[in-house]
């Protein structure tokens, strides 16, 4: 169990199931919070035993299910109603019966939103949260009380927010937390308030920070920097319309800038996988720009950035991209220059030998190609095809002759393509025709069909994806088509890009060199 200190809260299986097209199964929240407790955050919020019967049925599976080595479940739900006993009262009862040992309440703290939302005074409110705050201690729960709205209701009366912090402490509330629910704050804000209500009483306070001014993350922050020793967040910041503070982010600002000992050792550098498999169980593609995770944290695409990060990568990174499981990128584009090059030759391991004429008119020859509509940012392996030309060890398996594709729409109503390659390997003049359910399928086909014999482990190349682009013409005239084919061979995979003036040209290109890099990929010498 980790320092009760500081208290890293996760919401995501409440919270972050609260976002537009998340809806988790029982499995998945059971999945998700295993792997929470692996990051090692201090607390994992369930859901709302009694509100639905998943979240009932998922505390009820946790207690048999869920063995937690650095978390406490949490169970989240409302004060009692207005006017019944808190042990009379069903909601309170289940989460009274969850098995969760700790109980977020979520309680009004804005006397707007008591009057008109809760429709009872702001009195009773305060009785509500006492009574149901005992309850559950009495119970032996620890309980965290979330005060809704509070920073806008201490912006409207200050006076009864504090009353509810202190009349949630008194009762035995561990954190009281302050909720920014519409997400409105500002940092600023944030800190000013939590300044003041520090002072105002002596409640150990949390903050919980929702991102509709995409402020989450700092807001949180400035509570931390501000004296809040809890904070509430979600894995890849999923929650409520836009979200809630990203766990991710947080907990590696944290660690990494304020130097806290939040996380089990070597559990930072497996975050951007836990938040990629988070991301794989709620089904929603990671975020590629996402900070310290996304694919993109660490890509760098500008030539000047490259060339001081040549001589040293902290010139143009804030922190060391392996401090979080994550790597650094080189993109190569028509914004690179020599530097990039020389750089993304070394990731994809090869030895330009530093010849800056040679870097040059990789650099300039790239930067004519994507003109024409070539990107490469995306397609390493044909970059590295490209570089290989350029060193003069140009990769050629076969030799094209011609290839031709017909597409037929017959009498029944079916289409059929059929495509015939022409190509010379290892000397053979080979002619192979196959059908497929279309043009690149077929033409697929004929190039295995033709090369089957003479390089058999080409049965482990399978095309994966295949996006095809439509660009403007650069003459002003033509539309031109770029084609992304994306390979893999089950122990890795590659993308190669083609572009042309039919989608079927482009295509061809793409496939080619898709092929070719499979060949290098399994070993064969050339032919
Ligand atoms: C800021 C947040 O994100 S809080 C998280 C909120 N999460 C959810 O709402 C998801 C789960 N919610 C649900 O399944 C349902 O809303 C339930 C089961 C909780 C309640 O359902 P219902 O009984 O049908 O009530 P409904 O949803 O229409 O309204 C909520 C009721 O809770 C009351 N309520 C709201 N906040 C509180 C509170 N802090 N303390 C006590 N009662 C509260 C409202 O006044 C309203 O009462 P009413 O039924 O007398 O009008
Ligand atoms: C508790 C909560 O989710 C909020 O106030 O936003």
């Amino acid at each position: 169990m980790l320092d009760d200190g500081f208290h890293v809260f996760d919401t995501t299986l409440r919270d972050g199931a609260q976002r537009e097209g998340i809806n988790l199964t029982v499995a998945d929240k059971l999945a998700i919070a295993r792997l929470l407790d692996e990051f090692g955050v201090g607390f994992i919020e369930g859901g709302w035993p009694g509100a639905n019967p998943k979240d009932t049925e998922f505390f009820q599976r946790a207690r048999d299910e869920l063995e937690l080595r650095h978390a406490r479940l949490t169970a989240f739900g409302s004060t009692r109603r207005a006017g019944v006993r808190a042990a009379e009262d069903p909601q309170v009862a289940a989460l009274r019966d969850c098995g969760a040992p700790v109980v977020t309440l979520v309680a009004k703290s804005d006397s707007r939103h008591v009057e008109l939302a809760l429709r009872t005074t702001p009195d009773e409110n305060l009785e509500m949260i006492a009574d149901t705050v005992s309850h559950l201690r009495e119970n032996g729960q620890r309980v965290f009380l979330d005060c809704e709205h509070f920073f806008d209701g201490y912006r409207h009366d200050p006076d009864y927010a504090l009353e509810v912090v202190r009349t949630a402490t008194a009762a035995g509330a561990d954190v009281v937390v302050l909720c920014d629910t519409n997400g409105g704050m500002l940092p600023a804000d944030i800190t000013r308030v939590v300044t003041e209500v520090r002072e105002a009483t002596d409640a150990r306070l949390g903050i919980h920070a929702q991102d509709d001014t995409g402020c989450a993350v700092a807001n949180t922050l400035a509570a931390v920097d501000a004296g809040a020793t809890h904070v509430q967040c979600t894995a890849n910041g999923y929650g409520e319309r836009v979200g809630n503070a990203d766990l991710f982010s947080v907990t590696a600002a944290l660690v990494l800038k304020r130097g806290r000992d939040l996380l089990p050792e070597g559990s930072l550098r497996e975050m951007t996988r836990v938040s990629q498999a988070i991301a794989e169980i709620v089904n929603i593609a990671p975020a590629t720009h996402q900070p310290y995770v996304g694919i993109s944290a660490f890509a760098h695409k500008a030539g000047l950035h490259a060339s001081a990060i040549k001589v040293d990568p902290d010139l143009y990174q804030h922190t060391d991209p392996a401090l979080v499981g994550n790597d650094m990128r080189m993109l190569v584009s028509d914004m690179a220059g020599r530097a990039s090059i020389e750089l993304k030759a070394k990731e994809l391991g090869v030895d330009l030998g530093g010849d800056r004429g040679l870097l040059g008119r990789v650099a300039d020859r790239v930067k004519a190609m994507e003109l024409n509509g070539y990107s490469f940012e995306a397609a390493d392996a044909s970059l590295e095809l490209l570089l290989r030309e350029e060193l003069g060890e140009p990769v050629r398996f076969f030799e094209v002759e011609s290839w031709r594709t017909i597409a037929e729409h017959r009498a029944d109503g079916i289409a059929v393509t059929e495509a015939t390659v022409k190509l010379h390997v290892k000397g053979e003049r080979v002619i192979a025709t196959a059908e497929g359910n279309g043009p690149v399928n077929a033409l697929d086909r004929a190039l295995r069909s033709a090369m089957e014999d003479v390089y058999p482990a080409l049965a482990e190349v399978e095309l994966s994806d295949y996006k095809v682009r439509i660009l403007e013409g650069t003459s002003g005239t033509d539309a031109i088509t770029r084609v992304l084919i994306g390979s893999t061979d089950g122990r890795g995979g590659w993308t190669t890009v083609g572009v042309g003036e039919n989608v079927i040209q482009a295509s061809w290109t793409a496939l080619e060199q898709a092929i070719t890099y499979g060949l290098l990929r399994q070993g064969y010498a050339q032919g």
